[in-house]
């Protein structure tokens, strides 16, 4: 198997507090690349993006050129997450993977870099489903099709209700592979998978609401609500994936050395 060098297999038996980053220290993070390194913030989800398909093309079947046997669905949110998955499916469908785009949002709604990379996803015509039309999909996909999640990341803060609750009890009803990007969507960064909420603490019907995903990649650093004792039930095989900056550094900026 060829080495992606901007993915790391996560060692669960090595894991400790000291290794992973809050939500708030994954903003810290991105803040100090943009605003004290200069780095664009759309270079960073590119670089992100990069580093999902790295992994992918090394681990899925590649398609060689011919026609792939088996569609990528990629879900898109409203805020940066999702603009890691607009970039994903155009990586992934330069590439030569057979893939289809979802978004919960209008492009008007979404955040300035998810925005760009939604509208380079229509102009170059990749196709763009209905959301409405993704329960069929995902309920006739077939075992070697992929979802990719990119519904929410390090920026969800409140248990799952309404819409974005029923699309991951339909991601997780499928029979595809589920492919979390940074986080699967209902994972907090800071307290696991679909817990109350971390914030108030409220008790909620849709706690232990959470994608289960087959493969986790996560960006920079593994995340403290990864520790949390059920957490790997909902991460699957998980990665740890660079955006193009040293982590010691990184860690450094967060003050985590
Ligand atoms: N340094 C890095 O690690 C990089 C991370 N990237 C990616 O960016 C996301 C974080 O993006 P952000 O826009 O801050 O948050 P989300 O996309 O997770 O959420 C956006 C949106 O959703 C709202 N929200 C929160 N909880 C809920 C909920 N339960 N239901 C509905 N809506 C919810 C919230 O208010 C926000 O408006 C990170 O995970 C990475 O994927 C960069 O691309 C690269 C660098
Ligand atoms: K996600």
């Amino acid at each position: 198997m060829e080495i992606c060098p901007f993915v790391r297999l996560l060692d669960w038996r090595t894991l400790k507090a000291a290794d992973c980053l809050t939500a708030g220290q994954s903003r810290e993070v991105d803040r100090f690349a943009i605003e004290e390194l200069g780095i664009s913030s759309l270079v960073l989800m590119e670089n992100a993006a990069r580093s999902v398909c790295d992994w992918f093309s090394q681990h899925v079947q590649t398609s060689s050129g011919e026609e792939t046997s088996f569609v990528v669905r990629v879900v898109c949110g409203r805020g940066n997450n999702g603009g890691d998955g607009f970039a994903i499916a155009r990586l992934l469908w330069t590439m030569g993977y057979a893939v289809e785009i979802f978004a919960t949002h209008p492009e008007a709604e979404l955040s300035p870099d998810a925005r760009v990379n939604a509208a380079l996803a229509r102009k170059l015509g990749i196709p763009w489903r209905e959301l409405r039309e993704f329960g069929e999909a995902a309920a006739s996909a077939q075992a070697e099709d992929w979802i990719v999640d990119a519904l929410l990341g390090t920026g969800q803060s409140r248990p799952l209700s309404g819409e974005l609750a029923e699309l991951v009890q339909v991601m997780n009803a499928s029979a595809s592979r589920r492919l979390a990007v940074d986080l699967p969507t209902g994972f907090s960064a800071d307290a696991g998978p679909g817990l109350e909420n971390p914030l108030t603490d409220e008790p909620h019907d849709l706690a232990g609401l959470c994608v289960r995903a087959d493969v986790t990649i996560t960006f920079v650093t593994p995340k403290i609500g990864m520790l949390h004792s059920v957490a790997r039930e909902y991460l699957g095989e998980t990665f740890v994936a660079s955006i193009g900056l040293p982590e010691k550094l990184l860690r450094e900026a967060v003050s985590l050395q």
